[in-house]
């Protein structure tokens, strides 16, 4: 099929993911511009399995650039397990839900060869990591280390349902995959881009931690509002998540059941209830979670390669699309934020500016209607004058 399309004229062959990333790979090479291609869909549509098409068509009309074992689209392509290890998780719509936004741009030299390509990624669901309901998932990376067998072991983890983080949902199994073979998978990928094995061992080990953190319960304290680790049960968790975290169990313990207030007069700690203190153990599990996707997209990127002196990039944006669950929160609300926007970009180039055009050259068409949705954008973030509410 990628014959077929190769150098082929946009229209001319039935409609195809190939023509249009040849069609952005021409216009990038005769107009000597940067292109965007970006893919839109609602949840489970086929975003991210498009991406990678995009991203297997320009590797193959783009060539190879560097002559090592390991080229930078091959290494672009093979990421991608890695990310959806970290990234993806079960959703009422889709096994396999990016549950992140990615703009993936690959960088050209002046003959129209890859040189280089770098991975951005948007608006994780960090929220993901302390709650679900079922029938969803947690990230996919969770359940790996769950039922990695010897590896599990040593960082003191059970069955997937003995972690609140995991069972407040009943679905640890995907049909058709194996949580076990899967962890090996994001193993080797972690080999093909180049995380050392000391790293990976920090990556599985700060997992670990989360889940362990996510398992500490808090009673009353001995003041009205203060709190404690509840039991010995809970106390297990919090010597496993600073053995693995590699910090002081008592600065653990107090990071989770005060809060420092900082004052001109100077620091203020102020006692949590037992409710405080789980939504900062929750707090502290997202950003955990969150930094650790941003450091392994960081040394995806370092291990890829960039090209400073690229002459022109296509940028392929993948972004998780529409959602309305039966509760939908903060996240949702970005999400199909960014769709809105997205959508109206679309609206604009597609039917706003052509018609104009239209009118303009006075051509004889009959008029598109659309669903203008700039109204609902300026409601949300439009700086509002007071008088005009
Ligand atoms: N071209 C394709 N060929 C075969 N199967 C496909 C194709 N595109 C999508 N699928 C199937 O649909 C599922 C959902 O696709 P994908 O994960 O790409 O959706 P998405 O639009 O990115 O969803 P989300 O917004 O939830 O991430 C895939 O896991 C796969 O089973």
């Amino acid at each position: 099929m990628m014959e077929q399309y190769k150098g082929v004229q946009l229209g001319e062959l039935s409609p195809h993911v190939f023509a249009v990333a040849d069609a952005s790979y021409r216009a990038m090479l005769n107009d000597s511009m940067s292109q965007s291609i970006l893919v839109s869909g609602e949840s489970g549509a086929g975003k991210t399995e498009t991406t990678k098409l995009i991203m297997r068509y320009l590797t193959y009309v783009g060539g190879r650039a560097v002559l090592d074992d390991r080229s930078v689209e091959q290494q672009v392509l093979e990421s991608n397990p890695l990310l959806e290890a970290f990234g993806n998780a079960k959703t009422v719509r889709n096994d396999n839900s990016s549950r992140f936004g990615k703009f993936v741009e690959i960088q050209f030299d002046k003959s129209g060869r890859i040189s280089g390509a770098a991975i951005r990624t948007y608006l994780l669901e960090r929220s993901r990591v302390v709650q679900i309901t079922d029938p969803e998932r947690n990230f996919h990376c969770f359940y790996q280390l769950c039922a990695s067998g010897k590896d599990a072991e040593l960082y003191k983890l059970g069955h997937a349902s003995t972690f609140h983080y995991l069972n407040q949902s009943k679905t640890y199994e995907l049909e058709g995959i194996n949580n076990e073979d899967e962890y090996w998978k994001t193993k080797r990928a972690m080999d093909i881009v180049g995380i050392s094995r000391s790293d990976q061992d920090a990556i599985f080990r700060t997992l670990a931690a989360i889940l362990h953190l996510g398992n500490i319960e808090f009673s009353p304290g001995k003041d009205s509002d203060s709190s404690k680790i509840k039991d010995s049960t809970s106390n297990f968790h919090l010597q496993m998540t600073a053995t693995l975290l590699m910090c002081d169990p008592d600065l653990l313990v107090s990071s989770l059941c005060t809060r420092s207030i900082h004052t001109n007069e100077g620091i203020i700690i102020k006692e949590l209830d037992c409710a405080a203190a789980a939504a900062n153990r929750d707090a502290l599990s997202k950003t955990i979670y969150a930094r650790l996707f941003d450091w392994l997209v960081e040394n995806i990127n370092k291990s890829i390669g960039q090209d400073v002196d690229s002459k022109a990039q296509i940028g392929v944006l993948d972004i998780y699309g529409f959602e309305s669950f039966k509760h939908n929160s903060f996240e949702q609300f970005c999400i199909n934020f960014a769709n809105e926007k997205l959508q109206q970009h679309f609206n604009e180039h597609v039917f706003k500016m052509e018609q104009e055009e239209y009118k303009s050259e006075k051509i004889n068409w009959s008029y598109i209607e659309f669903i203008d949705n700039q109204d609902m954008l300026d409601l949300i973030e439009k700086h509002q004058c007071t008088d005009d509410v």
